[in-house]
């Protein structure tokens, strides 16, 4: 039995805390928030055991503390937790950019028993109320240990991130703020821009924002994520973001060169090597391109038609993730789309649904 803390119990602190709780259920699992609401509803569902306060002498029960507040705040918890908790504890964080939070740790000379953390995963969504105890499953979850931390220790939390279902990968706090800055922070500045970018072109009628395809909201979904959250980490990790801008721009330029000088090779060229290297990312785990369990189904225009279904499935247990109906090129009529948390749920979806002959088509 270990005990746990938490300070701050967002998406990501509210996944972690609903994950250990799912698969600890014996752990004893504490928790402070600035908000009140947010723990009395974690202790409501039951993710949480007991509340703690700002400044509370029971952190020293604790094996393992998360930081899961915004970075700056983590820092000054850091501060206070010093000379709090007890032997062998391990604090650790959530934060999107490491190198901050390990100056402040080296300063603070903590380097024993501080191991950062940064689950691969999340949404575009804040706060416990999206939280959820799958939101884990199948990431890689980067840890960067201070310099001090026993190997025993890292081997003993990286052996807990994995019974969440998660993936370990130690990194430094260097190579992590490299990497994260060109497959996490570049793509929600280009995700943004963009989005910017056809508010500024579109028209009084609106007409961009009307017909967006799927192609426009593939790629911008992540350009709803939290304000505040983005303007730290782009402030956190700005040399390395800056660095892969940099890269990036020169890529932008040379697209523009080949369409104005009409290089079909070269344009051919640029989207067989992007399609070959996204056609070769592992979606097996999840990483930060989810893999998604979808099915597509005709049905007929009638009223209730949506609800039928979901009732066949919920029947059944079946959870569903997303539904709604889709219209593209493949499907011009449109179909309805579900989403599932699942491959099993999926699987026996598909085989409900065929069995009361519905026309589904598999992904
Ligand atoms: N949102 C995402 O998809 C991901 C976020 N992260 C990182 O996780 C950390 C937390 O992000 P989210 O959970 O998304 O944010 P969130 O906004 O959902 O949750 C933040 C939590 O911190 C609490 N909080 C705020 N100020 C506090 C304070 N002064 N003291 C104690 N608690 C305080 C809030 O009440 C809330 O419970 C951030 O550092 C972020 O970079 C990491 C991976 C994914
Ligand atoms: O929603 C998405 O796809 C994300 O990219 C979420 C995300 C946000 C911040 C992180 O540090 C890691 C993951």
């Amino acid at each position: 039995m270990k005990t746990i803390g938490f300070i701050g119990l967002g998406l990501i602190g509210g996944s972690i805390a609903k994950t250990i709780r799912k698969f600890h259920p014996d752990y004893h699992i504490l928790a402070y928030a600035k908000h009140k609401e947010t723990l009395a509803a974690a202790l409501n569902c039951g993710a949480i055991d007991a509340t703690l306060e700002e400044r509370d002498d029971r952190y020293a029960m604790c094996d393992y503390i998360f930081l899961c507040a915004p970075v700056e705040y983590n820092i000054e918890y850091l501060r206070y937790l010093k000379d709090v908790i007890k032997e062998g504890c391990i604090i650790t964080d959530a934060g999107s950019v490491k190198g901050p939070i390990h100056k402040a740790v080296e300063e603070l000379g903590m380097e024993y028993c501080f191991i950062g953390g940064h689950p691969m995963a999340g949404s575009e969504r804040s706060g416990f109320e999206y939280s959820s105890d799958h939101l884990l499953e199948n990431a890689y979850y980067i840890l960067t240990p201070g310099g001090q931390v026993p190997l025993e220790k890292i081997t003993e939390f990286s052996e807990l991130i994995d019974s969440l279902g998660s993936i370990p990968m130690v990194l430094t706090c260097e190579e992590h703020d490299f990497i994260t800055a060109g497959v996490s922070h570049l793509p929600h500045i280009i995700a943004s821009t963009l989005v910017n970018l056809v508010r500024e072109l579109d028209n009084d009628a609106e007409y961009m924002k009307t017909i967006a395809a799927g192609g426009f909201r593939d790629i911008t979904r992540i350009a709803s994520s939290s304000p505040v959250m983005w303007e730290q980490i782009c402030l956190e990790n700005h040399e390395n973001i800056s660095h892969v801008l940099d890269e990036y721009i020169k890529m932008l330029i040379q697209a523009r060169c080949s369409v104005d000088n009409l290089e079909a090779e070269t344009l051919y060229d640029m989207f067989a090597n992007s399609r070959d290297y996204r056609d070769s990312i592992d979606t097996t785990s999840s990483g930060l391109i989810n893999k998604t369990y979808v099915l597509y189904i005709d049905i007929v225009d009638e009223a209730g038609g949506i609800a039928t279904i979901a009732t066949i499935l919920a029947m059944e247990g079946i959870s569903i993730k997303n539904i709604g109906i889709i219209h593209n090129r493949e499907f011009e009529q449109g179909v309805l789309k579900i989403e599932f948390y699942e491959e099993d749920a999926m699987k026996r979806g598909t085989a409900l649904l065929k069995k009361r002959n519905y026309i589904v088509y598999e992904r």
